[in-house]
């Protein structure tokens, strides 16, 4: 179990087999009884809705649910849109809550429901998916697409509880597995020492599966360490942005093509070989980088940037500030940085990458 601890909240992260068949006990250690409103995607519903509602209904809970369509476009305003009006429907109030039953996608759009209805209702996240469990259910970034650019709307909403079952993981696709290793890749590569040493021992797919408990404990630690010192993105959180302002720049110009993580491995590569040029990291490192992510099949074809969209989207990041790109380097695995650089060299980057 990880304990986050921000200024306004104290929450636990709570890893463990089985924790799926204990989720109204859970709940019920930290929310009274209430009406709550779960949302998921349909292939998450179709696996694990209708017992959560069950444990949910035993554990004294009235019980609302809301299932999307699954995949990306799900964080939209239309969504958004639904999610408050069920609410509304419903006739929620300020005593009532939001619960996260899936993958990254739901918890975004979920944790922005929460926060948007009513000012603010209380939250909890059921991470199902690996992206979910090594990152997107801790540290309360929220976040819905507008058009072809990632997260442009969102809030810093914290959930009361997340529950992490890594049995989830049995029935994900093995291309969305992969996908959210890229992130437990990331923050080893941040990390550094163990951390980077255990990636090390990662070769396969199933490697992930079976080691998946470590892999998510490790990530959630590192995560929330950087969380509890930031929780707002002013300085060193920055770093869980590694290989995004590239990623997300790509990410939904492939209209569904890459999974966010399979963006952020390119965007990792593409980022570390430009700094490998400057010498500011080293070949090692990107060796490194790019045999663990090729060994379990994560693309890393750096050429895949080269686009004028994608320079069009890199504008958007939110570590743009008047034109000038706060973008994370790893100097060494354990040795992030920040380095700055205009959109115009930027521009010149991308229209060079090969
Ligand atoms: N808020 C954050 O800090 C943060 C961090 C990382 C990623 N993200 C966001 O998360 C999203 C990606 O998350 P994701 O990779 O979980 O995508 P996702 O939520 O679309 O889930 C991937 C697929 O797996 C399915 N799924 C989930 N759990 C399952 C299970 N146990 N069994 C079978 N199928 C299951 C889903 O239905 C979906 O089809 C992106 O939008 C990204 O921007 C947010
Ligand atoms: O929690 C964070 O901070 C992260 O940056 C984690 C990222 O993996 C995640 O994809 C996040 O949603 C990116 O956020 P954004 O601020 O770049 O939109
Ligand atoms: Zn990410």
């Amino acid at each position: 179990m990880v304990t986050v601890s921000v200024p306004d909240k104290t929450y636990q992260v709570q890893v463990l087999d089985g924790l799926r068949h204990e989720i109204g006990k859970k709940i019920r250690q930290v929310w009274s009884p209430r009406q709550i409103l779960v949302i998921t995607d349909k292939n998450v519903a179709d696996l694990y809705l209708s017992d959560t509602v069950v444990q949910l209904q035993s554990a004294g809970y009235h019980v609302a649910t809301l299932v999307l369509p699954a995949g990306e476009r799900s964080k939209s305003l239309a969504s958004l849109e639904k999610a408050i009006s069920c609410l509304a429907e419903h006739q929620f109030t300020r005593a009532d809550g939001v619960i996260a039953l899936g993958g990254g996608v739901v918890g975004d759009l979920a944790g922005l429901t929460a926060a948007t209805y009513m000012r603010g209702i209380a939250f909890i996240q059921i991470a199902t998916s690996l992206t979910a469990q090594v990152d997107s259910s801790v540290g309360g970034k929220t976040a819905i697409n507008l058009g072809q650019t990632k997260n442009i709307m969102g809030t810093f909403y914290q959930p009361d509880l997340v529950l992490i079952d890594p049995t989830y993981l049995k029935t994900l696709a093995i291309r969305d597995l992969v996908e959210g290793y890229a992130e437990v890749i990331k923050c080893s590569a941040l990390a550094g020492g163990d951390f980077w040493q255990l990636t090390g021992t990662i070769r396969t797919v199933n490697d992930i599966l079976t080691r998946s408990s470590d892999l998510i404990t490790q990530s959630v630690q590192y995560k929330a360490d950087i969380v509890m010192q930031d929780e707002r993105e002013a300085g060193i959180r920055k770093y869980l942005n590694f290989g995004h302002t590239i990623g997300h720049a790509i990410e939904l110009l492939a209209e569904g093509g890459l999974r966010h993580g399979e963006a952020v491995a390119i965007g990792m590569i593409a980022i570390t070989e430009r700094f490998v040029a400057e010498n500011i990291s080293s070949s090692e490192f990107l060796q490194a980088l790019n045999r663990r992510l090729q060994l379990v099949g994560l693309p890393v074809d750096s050429a895949l940037i080269r686009q004028p969209a994608t320079i069009e989207q890199l504008a958007h990041d939110k570590k743009n500030l008047s034109g000038v790109l706060q973008l994370v380097a790893v100097k060494e695995p354990g040795q992030p940085a920040i380095i700055k650089k205009s959109l115009a060299e930027m521009t010149e980057f991308i229209e060079g990458a090969s």
